[in-house]
């Protein structure tokens, strides 16, 4: 199957690391652009339209961005969004206490990837995983992960193959590539072959979502991310993990609720 390239926008190295791993079998190849991109305030929707028109403006071409939100049904939906920042200023033990004066624990992963061409309305695709909000169990480093139970179990505590066939942001990549499909044959236009929705992802080492080699093509995990990040490789993550140094091919982390891990 030829494959064909879409560029994701994003600053986050654990969601380019899940999104090649679930697109691996589809024929679309991600390449990553590490583009600053100011999100604005507002809903799912418009945060995620703003961000993916900006993202084609800048690049000049057709990306792909998404946002992620978390969202605990006893307080509405929120932090939602904002969960990036509440991440970085209270860490994890911090939303779980969120939820103390509450019973109801439950929360839905959300993940919107829209796809959009410079000058044109971008188009949504989105992804909710049900679950609930728990204490911290589970070597996960990416973002909220070691938080979030999803049928007895947290996303931090599934092997990658498992979080990506459940999860939120495979819900919105299937969608995504099946419309990719239907108007394109597949990946981002051009010529090439068709992408059918990731059925099956390929299992990845979780070590990986902190940046170290992806078992799925054999390459550096910064790879996508180019030179000038990999040579810079400091506080390139999003605020799930700082990346404080890197020595040869190891990377050590710091977490937002205190964690380290080193991998
Ligand atoms: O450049 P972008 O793509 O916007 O990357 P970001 O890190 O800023 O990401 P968001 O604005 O979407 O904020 C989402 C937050 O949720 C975290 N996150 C995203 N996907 C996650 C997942 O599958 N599991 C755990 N945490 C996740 C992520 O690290 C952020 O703290
Ligand atoms: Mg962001």
């Amino acid at each position: 199957m030829s494959s064909r390239t879409l560029f994701f926008v994003t600053s986050n190295p654990g969601k380019l690391a899940e999104a090649k791993a679930i697109l691996s079998a589809s024929g679309v190849n991600l390449e990553s652009k590490n583009v600053e991109i100011t999100e604005i305030q507002g809903t799912i929707e418009e945060i995620t339209r703003d961000k993916a028109k900006r993202a084609a403006e800048q690049i000049g071409g057709p990306v792909i961005v998404e946002d992620t939100c978390l969202c605990f049904d006893a307080l509405k939906g929120l932090p939602g969004p904002y969960v990036k920042h509440f991440l970085k200023e209270i860490g994890t033990r911090g939303l779980t206490n969120m939820l103390a004066a509450y019973d109801d624990k439950t929360a839905q992963a959300v993940c919107t990837f829209a796809y959009c061409e410079p000058g044109s309305e971008p188009i949504l695709f989105e992804g909710r995983t049900k679950g609930k909000v728990v204490r911290a169990r589970g070597e996960g480093s990416f973002g909220w992960d070691p938080i979030f139970e999803y049928e007895g179990s947290t996303y931090a505590e599934m092997d990658s193959y498992q979080k990506n066939k459940i999860s939120h942001r495979f819900k919105a990549l299937q969608k995504l590539t099946a419309w990719l499909e239907e108007k394109h044959g597949g990946g981002s236009g051009g010529s090439g072959g068709s992408a059918p929705p990731p059925a099956a992802p390929k299992p990845v080492d979780r070590r990986n979502m902190g940046g170290h080699d992806t078992s799925s093509d054999g390459g550096s995990f910064f790879d996508g991310f180019g030179e000038e990040v990999k040579s810079r490789a400091i506080n390139i993550a999003g605020d799930g993990m700082g990346i404080r140094k890197a020595a040869g091919r190891e990377w050590q982390f710091d977490s937002p609720d205190g964690g380290r891990g080193k991998y």
